[in-house]
C-alpha cells in the first residue's frame, strides 16, 4: 500500500500522513494535482492534500481539481495545528534580517503577513509548491541569503537554522487536509473517530429565485448542521458558481438522502464528494 502526498520531505501534508498512516510508503508529489492523479492512475492507493485553513480559507486548487478534473470520493479528513517557522541557511543565521527573499507556500506566507509586514519590511516573497520546497531551495543555495517559512521538521530534514518561531499572524492556525482514494475504503488509522462529516456539491437551476435559500431549507428543517459552505466559480461565465456544503454528519439511509432528493426535484445538480471519518491530531 502507498499514500502519496504533497512533497518533498517534511511539508505539513506529510506531517498529517506520519500521523494516521503507519506501515505503509509515503510517496512525494510536486503538486497537488499530481497527487490526486498518482491514484488515478493508481500508482497510489491514497493521496493526501490540504483543502483549508483555518487563516487563508480553502486551497482553491484542491477544490477545483476534486470538483471537476478528477472522481475519487473524499474517505477521510485530518485536521492539523500549523505552527510557522522563519528559518534560514546556517551560514546566514546571523544575518537573517538582512534577507533577500522569503520563500513558502502562498498559503503560509499569508498566514504571516503581519510578521513579513513588520519585522521584514520591504523584503520580497515568492509562492513555491510547498513549504519543504521553499526549505530545500534555502538548503541548496547558501551563497544566497534567502528564507523560507516551514515547519519544524523541515528545519531538521534540510538542516536550516530557525530563526524566528511561530511566525503565523494567529494562534488558532490549523489546516484540514482530505484523504482521498479510487473507491470509498474504510481508513484504519481513521476507524476509531466519532465525527464524522458529509461533503456534497451543489449546482443551482439557473435564474431561478430563492434557490440558494430553498437548498439551505433542506437542510435546515431536517436539523442537519452545516459546517460549512463555500461557492466556486463553475469556469463557463462571470456568476457562475457552484457549491460545497459540508454536513456534520454520516451518510445515513433517511436525513441526507431526502435532502439530495429534494434538491434533486428543485433542478438543482447533487454530487456526494465523500461521507468521512474526521480526526483532529497533535503537531508533536
Ligand atoms: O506546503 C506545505 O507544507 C503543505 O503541506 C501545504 C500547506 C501550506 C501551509 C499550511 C498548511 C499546508
Amino acid at each position: 500500500m502507498k499514500v502519496g502526498y504533497l512533497g518533498p520531505k517534511a511539508t505539513f501534508t506529510e506531517i498529517a500522513v506520519r500521523r494516521v498512516f503507519s506501515g505503509i510508503e509515503h510517496i512525494p508529489f510536486q503538486t497537488i494535482p499530481g497527487c490526486m492523479d498518482a491514484v488515478v492512475e493508481q500508482e497510489v492507493d491514497f493521496a493526501v492534500v490540504p483543502l483549508e485553513n483555518a487563516l487563508e480559507g480553502s486551497v482553491n486548487i484542491t477544490l477545483d481539481y476534486l470538483t471537476q478534473e478528477v472522481d475519487l470520493p473524499i474517505i477521510g479528513e485530518i485536521t492539523l495545528p500549523i505552527k510557522q517557522h522563519l528559518m534560514v541557511h546556517p551560514a546566514n543565521a546571523s544575518d537573517w534580517q538582512q534577507v533577500s527573499k522569503v520563500y513558502s507556500h502562498s498559503h503560509a506566507i499569508a498566514q504571516c503577513h503581519k510578521f513579513l509586514h513588520t519585522q521584514l519590511k520591504g523584503v520580497p516573497f515568492e509562492s513555491v509548491s510547498s513549504t519543504a520546497a521553499a526549505a530545500k531551495m534555502v538548503m541548496e543555495a547558501p551563497e544566497a541569503n534567502i528564507a523560507a517559512i516551514a515547519n519544524e521538521l523541515a528545519a531538521e530534514e534540510y538542516g536550516l537554522s530557525i530563526v524566528r518561531r511561530n511566525i503565523h499572524d494567529f494562534d488558532y492556525n490549523h489546516t484540514r487536509f482530505v484523504v482521498l482514494a479510487k473507491e470509498q475504503t474504510e481508513l484504519k488509522g481513521l476507524s476509531g473517530s466519532a465525527h464524522h462529516k458529509t461533503t456534497l456539491m451543489v449546482t443551482l437551476p439557473s435564474d431561478q429565485a430563492g434557490a440558494l435559500h430553498q437548498v439551505l431549507s433542506a437542510f435546515a428543517w431536517r436539523r442537519i448542521n452545516l459546517s460549512k459552505i463555500e461557492s466556486r466559480p463553475m469556469k463557463t461565465g462571470i456568476g457562475n458558481y457552484f457549491f460545497i456544503i459540508d454536513l456534520e454528519m454520516k451518510l445515513d439511509e433517511v436525513l441526507i438522502p431526502g435532502a439530495m432528493a429534494e434538491l434533486e426535484a428543485l433542478g438543482c445538480g447533487v454530487k456526494l464528494l465523500g461521507s468521512y471519518p474526521s480526526v483532529m491530531v497533535e503537531m508533536n
